[in-house]
């Protein structure tokens, strides 16, 4: 993730820079609305101008000598002023809004799509609740700012540059009164947003924590019941949540704390103008006029102020928030796609591990110079004790991770070298842990596939020894699945994830204990039309069941990170080591 200390706004900028002709519309409306909303003192004072001086009047200069129709001149001029400012309030909002919206939704689905490329590697480091909350929480955090802190953080500067500058102009003399406090104004408001900052900051950690245990918790419900831990996970949520209270009491009370100093010193700069410049009328160096406009308009100028504070804890708050998605968004991709394509109508489908290493992140090795190559068209079986590495091979082969020695060929490239969704896209995947998305039976047999015709739907669950199952179901192919499958059993699943497989037609296709939670007798039916199916490809199928790889062309016995034996069914069973005992043990020989 970015630096914490690197500021976000220039970073916001840049991505927003197909925005910049809309930005300077909307804040030139802003700028516009505020310098109207300035208007009424100026029309108050011609108002007062035109029936004290009457035909002397400042409007009378301009040849109109009537007062009755210089007020009426001034009546006009108020209506166009009042109009002006309704339409470019009209306008700022509106750009400002949409604004809001066109960048929330880049930003999100610019987000959602770099995480997608992050390697899974990411996602094991980071918890879901806190990428959602910067999905979520974040985006949305900066599409309030846009609404209205923008426009506030606007009218602020304007409203202060406008009336100071009149000040300046119209009293040079006594100026300096009114503007006495705001450097210590402005001091105090940096000295407090750079101490609110990390506490903001902190809040939105906090923030992520929460959803995070949230969303563990609620996709863990079942476990959470049966082990009657409710009051267990009743207590961390109040915990948690009472942190992220006490990290936003932390924040509240500098928050709030500043608004009465700040009052305090605007207090100074009224009382001041009024005192000061009061004595000087009475010595007759300042007219009433000037006096009575300077005392009046002394509160705009200062008044602002006190809205400052509310101003920038809005906008740090923004930019918490923008750090964090920026952070994201910074996040270097850590296996990119390789410069080679491999079209799946010319893949020989010739795979080889060679001399490969690997650990994961901060463990030791889990595969040590592994070797093994498997010819065209070939179905190879791994066994293994647990956790001896078989499913991080085939994950190596996905190029989930990347190997630290040794390199994984197809075809005799690299898959380095290969486009990442060529490899992928070649390469059919039947995971040990089936993952089914929301949706009907068919919408998830059909994933990846998303052309494939009903009919082609249900050849490939015929295949997998779905089909029967499947039309016993309530709306049968249309049945919904509930959130990861939960409302099928697990051998039900792994039917749906074969099936998908099926359909995607892949020259390459793994195995993961495809079959493992099913039945003896619906694997076997499932193993022969994984016969049909596997005829033309090349398979890799890891299994602890013997009988399910039993008829491969060849069988790798995998012992702590390495290949031990190798060799067809009889010849293992022949050389009486690991994979013969294995046997014996399953078939009830020992
Ligand atoms: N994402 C991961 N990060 C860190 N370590 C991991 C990760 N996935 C697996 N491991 C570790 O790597 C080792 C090999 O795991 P792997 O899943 O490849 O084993 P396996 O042979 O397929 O086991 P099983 O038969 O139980 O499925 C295990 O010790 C496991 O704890």
């Amino acid at each position: 993730m970015a630096t914490r200390s690197a500021h976000p706004l220039p970073h916001l900028l840049r991505y927003a820079k197909p925005y910049q002709l809309q930005i300077c519309g909307a804040v030139l409306c802003s700028i516009l609305r505020t310098l109207l909303d300035l208007a009424p003192p100026f029309l108050i004072g011609i108002a007062v101008n035109v029936v004290v001086e009457r035909k002397t009047s400042l409007i009378a200069r301009f040849g109109i000598q009537n007062p009755l129709t210089q007020l009426l001149v001034l009546s006009m001029l108020t209506i166009a002023v009042w109009g002006l400012e309704s339409l470019s309030q009209y306008a700022a909002d509106k750009l400002w809004r949409n604004l809001a919206q066109a960048l929330q939704h880049e930003l999100r689905v610019d987000t959602y799509n770099h995480l997608q490329s992050l390697e899974l590697g990411y996602f094991e480091d980071r918890s879901t609740g806190i990428l959602l909350s910067i999905l979520n929480d974040d985006i949305n955090q900066l599409e309030r700012f846009l609404n209205f802190g923008a426009q506030n953080l606007i009218n602020f500067f304007t409203r202060v540059f406008a009336v100071g500058m009149s000040f300046l102009l119209l009293a040079p003399g006594i100026a300096w009164m009114a503007m006495l406090p705001i450097p210590f104004i402005l001091w105090g408001t940096f000295t407090f947003q750079s101490r609110l900052a990390p506490r903001y900051d902190t809040v939105r950690d906090r923030a992520g924590i929460i959803s995070d245990r949230l969303a563990n918790n609620i996709s863990g419900i079942a476990t959470i019941k049966s082990f009657t831990a409710e009051a267990y996970e009743s207590d961390r949520v109040y915990q948690e949540s009472d942190v992220y209270r006490r990290s936003n009491k932390k924040a509240i009370a500098l928050s709030v704390a500043f608004q009465p100093v700040l009052r305090f010193l605007i207090l100074l700069g009224f009382v001041l103008t009024l005192y000061l410049g009061g004595r000087e009328v009475l010595q007759g160096s300042l007219s009433v006029g000037t006096y009575g406009f300077m005392v009046f308009i002394v509160q705009d100028l200062l008044w602002p102020f006190t809205e400052l504070s509310e101003i920038m804890d809005e906008y740090q708050r923004a930019m918490a928030s923008v750090r964090r998605v920026m952070g994201l968004l910074d996040t270097a991709i850590s296996i990119p796609h390789g410069n080679n394509s491999l079209p799946i109508a010319t893949i020989a489908r010739q795979v080889q591990f060679d001399n490969i290493t690997f650990a994961y992140s901060d463990r030791n090795d889990i595969l040590k110079n592994l070797s093994l190559q498997i010819p065209r068209g070939a179905t190879i079986g791994i066994v293994g004790a647990t956790g001896s590495g078989k499913s991080t091979l085939v994950k190596l082969l996905l190029r989930f991770y990347e190997v630290q020695n040794g390199r994984i060929l197809i075809d005799d490239i690299n898959i380095r070298d290969l486009n990442l969704f060529d490899l992928r896209r070649c390469i059919g995947w039947v995971s040990q842990d089936v993952f089914l998305f929301h949706g009907t039976v068919a919408e998830n047999i059909a994933y990846g596939s998303f052309d494939a015709s009903h009919d082609e739907i249900i050849h490939a669950a015929k295949l997998a020894e779905a089909h029967e199952f499947i039309v016993q179901l309530p709306l049968q192919y249309d049945t919904i699945v509930g959130e990861r499958g939960q409302k099928l059993s697990g051998g039900q699943r792994q039917r749906i994830a074969i099936a998908r497989a099926i359909l995607k037609d892949p020259p390459i296709l793994i195995l993961d204990e495809a079959t493992s939670a099913v039945d003896n007798e619906t694997e076997a039916a499932i193993q022969k039309s994984l016969a049909m199916i596997t005829q033309n490809r090349t398979t890799i199928a890891i299994a602890h069941r013997l009988s399910t790889i039993r008829h491969s062309h060849c069988i790798y016995v995998m012992n702590d990170g390495q290949i031990f034996e190798q060799g067809q069914h009889e010849e293992l069973l022949a050389l009486n080591g690991i994979y013969a005992s294995l046997w014996r043990v399953q078939s009830g020989t020992h």
